[in-house]
């Protein structure tokens, strides 16, 4: 039965000094869906991340990839199963050029990322690959770019260029249109429903206008805990998402932050 879903969690808690901030998730991830993890502040949504990454240890429960525990795998080894988080911004080398980041990111499969510098040939032989991916998120003419230099929307984007260069089967978007004006929400939605095709996507976002727009499934988080699951119609009619997230059952949830 957890063949059909390629990312599962069963009773997911992460405890911190006593105080539960993952409370018994169980969250089910169908393959080639974009799936929004909403809720209020300090819901858990970026703990539940950390954890599926195994950036932290989990306190209790059992993560699954296509019906397999990975719950004691370390970080690098769920990575190369295909289950890859965005780069956030500070990974990105700020005075590397837009196209050297991506040749860097096109490295760390084959594990040898750190020597990079030393390889100007080999690299040279994945600009190609990288040009594509810079053309894939509208880069191309920023490839000679000095990263620092890029605006805001734009790192967005080349965090999005690098997470694909790792190949991902199941992406993990870690609020992508987060600071953003409505012009680059709107290219970063178009971004990722590009990204999506032939993979899953699973993004913690705060923007509920994206989440209308994308999502295929969205579970809300409040507490730690699951509080309502399904399509935006469903989960924006509950009135208990009304209630967590405005603190009152009238209020609207669309344009809630
Ligand atoms: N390392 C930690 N030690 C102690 N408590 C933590 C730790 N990390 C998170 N928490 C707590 O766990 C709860 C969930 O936090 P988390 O950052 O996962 O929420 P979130 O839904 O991502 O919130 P936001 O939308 O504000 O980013 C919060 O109460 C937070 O203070």
């Amino acid at each position: 039965m957890s063949q059909e879903f390629v990312l599962e969690t069963r009773g997911l808690t992460k405890e911190f000094r006593g105080f539960t901030a993952v409370d018994s998730v169980d969250l089910q991830v169908t393959e080639g869906h974009i799936h929004a993890l909403i809720g209020p502040n300090g819901a858990g949504k970026t703990t539940v991340f950390n954890l599926l990454t195994k950036y932290l240890p989990v306190t209790r429960g059992d993560i699954l990839y296509r019906g397999k525990s990975i719950v004691s795998m370390k970080s690098n080894e769920i990575a190369r199963l295909g289950l890859v988080r965005s780069f956030q911004i500070s990974a990105v080398f700020p005075h590397m050029t837009v196209l050297e980041n991506v040749r860097v990111a096109l490295q760390r499969p084959m594990g040898n990322s750190f020597h990079f510098w030393k390889h100007e040939k080999v690299l040279n032989q994945l600009n190609d690959r990288a040009m594509e991916l810079l053309e894939s998120v509208g880069l191309g003419e920023y490839a000679d770019n000095v990263t620092v230099e890029l605006p805001y929307g734009r790192k967005r984007a080349l965090e999005l260029a690098t997470t694909l260069a790792m190949e991902p089967t199941v992406m993990l978007l870690d609020e992508p249109t987060q600071g953003m004006g409505h012009e680059d929400v709107d290219r970063v939605v178009e971004l990722i429903r590009k990204a999506a095709k032939g993979r899953t996507v699973l993004m913690v976002e705060h923007n509920l206008s994206v989440v209308s727009k994308l999502c295929d499934k969205i579970t809300v988080l409040a507490r730690g805990a699951v509080l309502a699951e399904g399509d935006y119609a469903t989960v924006s009619a509950n009135p208990k998402v009304r209630e967590a997230y405005m603190g009152s059952e009238h209020a609207e949830v669309q344009g809630a932050h």
